[in-house]
């Protein structure tokens, strides 16, 4: 029996990747200083994962950006605006790789960047792979082999990680119509063995494919494609040893299909579908020499293992295949889950009670070799590692601090009425009308104004002590003002208070709610070089103090014009947290809606009339397979709705997503019955608004006309043919003017450029409404 492991993080224990990877975009830092951090990094990866005797330890599973990206870059799949701009800006590599990722608008050029999607289920980013008809593939970049051989120099034998053919296909985007990107594959493969057959040249005997798309809805086209990529695989590289990794989800119908592939080993996410171990072992069809990898150490969460549980899975199986045959895993890479609890020492701001129950990247994989231990152990009982994690876990089972008799209570007195508007949008909108009267096409933004080093350094400087409460609030206040006179000369109609008291979205609310605990260094890469910090759920939920009143009603102190109050919502801040593994998920996210709806009366009481509850994360939530949908959106829906719901008709409530397509749950996003919802819409040129029309979505929407996540200034007439065409689909009493999303992540003086030419736009299409009107 071995262990092994799928990935590791790779942005360091204090993200050190992102630092030296912003540093090079800054220029304070040369190509040869990032990739020997780089190289450190992926050194201290190893040694650790060797450190812990993790038989199969991977490689590749590094990235300086993003492991699709680098595939993309790998096999050449490299769109031809990149590739001309290689030629005229006279690009390194790097930096050709960078302007995918980023896009590029230096030297008079301008390259929109690819698009970012989310990595199934996960708050992880990929960037989406573009690929037309003709497309040609050729082995562009040689990153697997060189950091197979790095390992190598290191004296680990490593099992490169490769995206599989059919995923990789599967996630890209056709940029020409009537054409499938499967239809590639047959291009694609040649560039995969040369690679297989330069890696076994070295002496690599085992890769690891990850083949995510077998956790989605298939076909019998997909499935035909996945035997014919791994018999190509088979024939060409005949002793390599494949290990096939599908992981969030069952393989479902795709089982009968991988059971028959001419693979080493299947790799099985136990965390996520524990019942594929019975479906398997009754399959009278599966190999006699087939290997399985047992992802029993959850990859998506930071709870330790039960050992005992485990112990009676891996029992079952070794039972059936004997232990030659099986490695024990984590469900998927640790990408989604911190480097290292160790961090969390004393001064951290974790709840020490919490602790001993948790286990980030380096702890799992002392997990896994403890697990090993214990399987081959005469006598694991008296193990003691078996013991202390039985203790551990027994702790949080009976601590008191996780249960909240009144919030059970509160959640079960919840009554359908409790989760429903007094009065239909119809009358609502009428009362709002008289209430707010806004103009045609009123302009507003989604919350956030720049996040500036200064801004970041004095929330550093609070958190340590160096700079007072009254100074922080101060600093924070004059910030707050100055940003509510921008959006006045702008002439913005609805105003926001630029959330520059958030370190996060989630982790700000996270901060102040009960039932949580937070950690000091437990980042996890969301995309590129950005990190977020997901707060942990521990416990029931309450809220004991108002969150956000204080800064609101500043703002509001500061103009006549309505500032939107700005929260989170309870899906999303589920989503993008670490989530309690004792209740279903639907009990806290109603803990947390009833947390929000509280937050969201006191906000009307202190005279807010507008609120907005973000939800981007409902669309990512969604499971991966149709047949769970309705049950998750039946308590999604419920949970915002129950978070919005105790406010007057008169008191508009909006709320925000973004990174979202609507097709699939368009009725749902209706249900939701929010008075105006902004989307992302301006990267698909308003495409996205199509789900909206077919619906005869019937509240207000404020499709976004311009992309925040390039520094690029969109022109006043570029957002004016964005409203216009909005308005071939949606009628334009129910427009509103906004961005695609928050302008953290900008910097000011493109944004206020931005700003004034979107005000400038709404203005202009009023007034061609009133002319052809
Ligand atoms: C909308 N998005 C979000 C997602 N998930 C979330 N949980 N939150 C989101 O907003 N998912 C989908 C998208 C993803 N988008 C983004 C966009 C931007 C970031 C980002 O900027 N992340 C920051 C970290 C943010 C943060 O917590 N900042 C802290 C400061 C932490 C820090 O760096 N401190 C420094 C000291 C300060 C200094 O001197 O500058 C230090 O510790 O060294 C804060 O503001 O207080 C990032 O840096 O990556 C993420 C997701
Ligand atoms: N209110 C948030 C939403 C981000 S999705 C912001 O503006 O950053
Ligand atoms: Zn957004």
């Amino acid at each position: 029996m071995k262990t092994t492991n799928l990935g590791f993080p790779r942005i360091g224990n204090k993200r050190e990747l992102k630092k030296a990877v912003e540093g090079y975009w800054k220029g304070s830092i040369s190509e040869e200083q990032l990739k020997s951090t780089a190289q450190e990094i992926r050194k201290i990866n190893w040694s650790l994962q060797d450190d812990n005797q993790i038989d199969l330890i991977p490689s590749n599973d590094f990235s300086l950006y993003d492991q699709v990206l680098d595939l993309a870059f790998t096999v050449g799949a490299i769109p031809e605006r990149f590739k001309t701009l290689q030629q005229q800006g006279n690009l390194s590599d790097i930096d050709l790789y960078f302007a995918m990722a980023r896009g590029y608008q230096q030297k008079g050029l301008d390259i929109k960047a690819m698009s970012m999607k989310k990595w199934f289920d996960t708050n992880y980013h990929y960037i989406v792979p573009e690929f037309t008809k003709n497309q040609d593939f050729s082995l562009f970049s040689s990153k697997v082999i060189d950091e197979f051989k790095e390992a190598l120099s290191l004296g680990i034998k490593t099992k490169p990680v490769l995206i599989g053919p059919v995923t990789f296909l599967l996630l890209g985007k056709a940029k020409e119509d009537n054409f499938d990107c499967l239809e590639l594959l047959d291009k694609l493969l040649p560039i995969y063995a040369k690679l297989l057959k330069e890696l076994k040249k070295l002496g690599a005997e085992n890769v690891q494919f990850d083949e995510p798309c077998l956790a989605l809805d298939s076909t019998p086209s997909i499935r035909n494609k996945i035997t014919a990529a791994y018999n190509y695989f088979a024939n060409e590289v005949p002793s390599l040893k494949i290990f096939l990794a599908n992981y969030f989800d069952c393989y479902g119908d795709n089982l009968a299909t991988v059971l028959q592939l001419p693979i080493h080993t299947l790799h099985l996410d136990i965390t996520r579908c524990g019942e594929q171990i019975n479906d398997i072992f009754t399959a009278d069809n599966f190999l006699s020499t087939l290997h399985f990898s047992i992802g029993i150490i959850d990859g998506r969460n930071i709870w330790k293992n039960d050992y005992q549980k485990s112990l009676t899975t891996l029992s079952k199986v070794i039972e059936k295949v004997g232990k030659e045959r099986i490695l024990i895993a984590p469900s998927c890479s640790l990408l989604h889950v911190p480097c290292d609890l160790n961090l969390e020492t004393e001064t951290s701001k974790i709840n020490q009670k919490i602790l001993p129950w948790l286990s980030f990247a380096k702890q799992k994989l002392g997990e896994l070799s403890a697990l090993k231990q214990l399987v081959l152990s005469d006598n694991f009982e008296k193990e003691e590692d078996y013991i202390i994690n039985q203790k551990a876990l027994q702790t949080r089972n009976q601590s008191t601090v996780v249960h909240q008799p009144k919030v059970k209570e509160r959640v079960q007195k919840l009554t359908a009425k409790d989760a429903q508007r007094s009065h239909l949008f119809k009358t609502r909108k009428i009362l709002q009308k008289e209430a707010l009267n806004l103009p045609l096409y009123p302009t507003t933004t989604i919350g956030s104004f720049p996040q500036t080093k200064e801004v970041r350094q004095w929330r550093a400087a609070f958190k340590n002590g160096r700079l007072s409460a009254e100074e922080y609030q101060s600093k924070l206040e004059e910030e707050t003002k100055r940003t509510i006179s921008l959006q006045e000369e702008i002439g913005l109609d609805v105003l926001v208070h630029g959330e520059f008291e958030r370190n996060d979205m989630v982790e700000y609310f996270g901060e102040q709610l009960e039932g949580f605990t937070f950690s000091s260094f437990g980042w996890v890469q969301s995309y590129g070089s950005r990190c977020v910090k997901p707060p942990i759920i521990f416990g029931d939920v309450s809220r004991s103090n108002p969150m956000t009143v204080a800064w609101t009603k500043y703002a509001q102190s500061c103009t006549d014009k309505y500032i939107k109050g700005m929260l989170t919502g309870p899906v999303t801040i589920l989503q993008w947290s670490f989530v309690r593994d004792d209740q279903p998920r639907s009990e806290t996210c109603t803990q947390i809606a009833l947390a929000i709806r509280d937050e969201v009366q006191d906000l009307e009481s202190a005279g807010i009339k507008i609120i907005q509850i973000d939800e981007p994360a409902i669309r990512e939530g969604l499971p991966l397979r149709a047949v769970d949908w309705a049950t998750y959106l039946q308590w999604a829906v419920n949970a915002f709705k129950v978070s919005s719901s105790g406010v007057k008709d008169e008191t508009q409530i909006h709320t925000h997503m973004c990174y979202s397509e609507f097709n699939d749950i368009i009725k749902s996003i209706a249900d939701l019955d929010a008075d105006v919802i902004t989307i992302e819409c301006s990267r698909s040129q308003m495409d996205l608004l199509n789900a909206f029309a077919s619906f005869n979505y019937p509240n207000d929407i404020g499709p976004g006309i311009y992309d925040i996540h390039s520094p690029r200034v969109p022109s006043k007439y570029e957002m004016v043919d964005l409203i216009d065409k909005a308005k071939r689909h949606i009628p334009a009493e129910q427009l509103w003017v906004n961005p695609d999303c928050g302008l953290k992540t900008r910097d000011w003086p493109e944004t206020k450029k931005a700003l004034e030419k979107m005000v400038e736009a709404a203005v202009t299409a009023r007034k061609l409404f009133t002319v052809l009107a």
